[in-house]
């Protein structure tokens, strides 16, 4: 349809040329002409330069957000994680590995014990386990030599009693080739609770139990392809650093099989990050880079000359951030994506942004402002997939969320980083904090893209290159809105309600 010739809304040159920070709250879209149904919409995107993803998200390479669970789920759901650095390199790059051998839905870590444990070593634990796989040295990865579920030590009383004595020997088991789905067929048409997952070599990889199955039941199913690299397994990416320690790590990571990397650091727009991004170039060949993060035109176009394959946008934008407090500098996140995704647009660099990303709106608006994908750590910490354990306050179950720039997160890492650097003081820039229990990711992800095809939908764009191109253009129309209609826009005038978005 041809743009209307009325003076109705701004076009995104107009309205962030006026020397104001605006944030994705400030302002709004203007909805458009529709010809097509929200599941018309396809979100497929760049993650970098080579680099394709059909989900445009990222999980944040922060060490309360991104490991191998959480890693393997996005790609599982078409985006991808980042692996932290706050960690030996050797951690992080056992955590590649491992993002890239789980099957999603699949119980991970199950309890094995070796034949001679005994009895004891089941119960006493405060919550006994219902089970235990058996296998010859006792962990994964080892010859699978029984099963041991409450049937078999039920009416033993001795607790010194060996588990190979009362193990059921030879479980019914499956390959490791089957998809969630094929196990889970096979599951129930042996009428079976607990179902070992053995490689070729017999060697035990995972468990699939009953309450597995019911649990993935409940998610959506997934429409759209997993991310999966060259070869054969799901897409990881990582994040390093820019000291010269940083390039022994990438060697690491690397031959884990890390698919991308991601220079992580506050102000990308240094001479560190130049010399990094030319050595990969020069030292890996079909590595992609993601430089950053950067917030203004200047800085994109330095990286992009520099020659990175992806930008990551964002400074003081996060959740946890106190750069632009403690530091004054930054930029408000809408306006930061717009600038510098209009400079990367001219090279055909994709652009992530990164940071304050609080609900689908966000998404919406990021993504109309010209940036490729969303990176999100506050939205995804919390959930089952995030690492560390829940704990409950007031009776209300929490995870940690941190900044990598708060000291917690910096006395963790005590490499180079920080503390590696004695004669430097440390200044925080992020805190540490909790958040509350948010469930899985099979559940948050798909429900938010749909949200975010209907946001496009009422735009008239259907898919993110043509809202991309739309914007360019200036048909798409945007408003700032005053602070009275941000609270018009929000819920208001209730006595009480209850927030279920789905
Ligand atoms: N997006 C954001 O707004 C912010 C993010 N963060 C996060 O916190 C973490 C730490 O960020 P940064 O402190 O920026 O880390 P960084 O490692 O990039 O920088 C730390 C300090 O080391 C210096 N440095 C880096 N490479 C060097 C080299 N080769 N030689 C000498 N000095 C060098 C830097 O200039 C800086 O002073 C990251 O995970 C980052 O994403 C922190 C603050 C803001
Ligand atoms: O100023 C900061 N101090 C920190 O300690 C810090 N840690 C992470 N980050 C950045 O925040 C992003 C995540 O933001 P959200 O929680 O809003 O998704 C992340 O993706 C980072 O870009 C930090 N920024
Ligand atoms: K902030």
């Amino acid at each position: 349809m041809a743009s209307p010739d009325f003076e109705d809304g701004f076009s995104a040159q107009k309205l962030f040329n006026q020397g104001t920070s605006y944030t994705y709250d400030d302002v709004i879209l203007h909805p458009y002409f529709i010809d097509f149904p929200s599941e018309a919409v396809n979100l497929t995107t760049h993650l970098s330069k080579n680099i394709t993803l059909s989900t445009p998200c990222i999980s944040s390479p922060m060490d309360t957000i991104t490991e191998s669970s959480m890693a393997a789920t996005m790609a599982a759901l078409g985006g991808i994680g980042i692996v932290h650095c706050n960690n030996k390199p050797s951690e992080q790059a056992s955590i590649i590995q491992k993002a890239k051998s789980v099957c999603i839905g699949f119980t991970h870590d199950p309890l094995c014990l070796s034949p001679s444990d005994t009895l004891r070593t089941l119960t006493e634990d405060s919550s006994p386990s219902p089970y235990a796989l058996i296998t010859e040295s006792g962990t994964l990865n080892s010859k699978l030599l029984g099963i041991l579920t409450e049937r078999d030590f039920f009416s033993v009383n001795d607790l010194e009693t060996q588990v190979k004595d009362v193990m059921t020997k030879v479980p019914i088991c499956t390959s490791s080739k089957l998809s969630f789905d094929e196990a889970a067929a096979f599951l129930i048409s042996q009428k079976l609770k607990y179902l070992p997952i053995v490689s070729d070599d017999e060697l035990l990889v995972d468990l699939l139990t009953r309450e597995d199955v019911k649990r993935m039941r409940g998610f959506p199913p997934s429409s759209v392809a997993s991310s999966i690299g060259e070869d054969g397994k799901v897409l990881v990416g990582v994040a390093i650093g820019t000291r010269e320690s940083d390039k022994e790590r990438l060697e690491h990571v690397v031959k884990a099989g890390a698919n991308v990397v991601v220079l992580d650091s506050s102000q990308g727009d240094s001479i560190y990050q130049r010399e990094m991004i030319g050595y990969i170039k020069r030292t890996y060949q079909g590595l992609d880079v993601i430089a950053g993060n950067v917030v203004t035109a200047y800085q994109a176009q330095n990286l992009i000359k520099a020659g990175a394959d992806g930008l990551r946008v964002g400074m003081g934008s996060g959740s946890i951030c106190t750069t632009q407090e403690v530091c004054a500098v930054g930029r408000g996140q809408a306006t930061a994506v717009y600038k510098v995704a209009s400079v990367a647009k001219d090279y055909g660099i994709p652009v992530i942004a990164d940071g304050g990303i609080a609900n689908s709106g966000h998404i919406v608006k990021a993504l109309a402002l010209g940036a490729s994908t969303v990176m999100m750590g506050s939205f995804l910490a919390g959930t089952e997939e995030a690492p560390g354990s829940y704990f409950y306050q007031n009776g209300r179950r929490l995870k940690n969320y941190r900044g990598m720039g708060s000291l917690d997160a910096m006395l963790k890492g005590s490499d180079a980083r920080y503390l590696g650097d004695k004669s430097k003081l440390k200044i925080a820039q992020g805190v540490s904090g909790a958040v509350h229990d948010k469930g899985s990711i099979l559940k948050i992800i798909p429900y938010t893209m749909q949200a975010v095809r209907q946001g496009f939908q009422d735009l008239g764009v259907s898919s993110i290159q043509s809202a991309h191109d739309r914007c360019r253009s200036g048909a798409l129309k945007f408003e700032v809105r005053t602070g009275a209609a941000q609270v018009e826009g929000g819920i208001h005038d209730l006595v009480m309600y209850e927030k279920k978005t789905f």
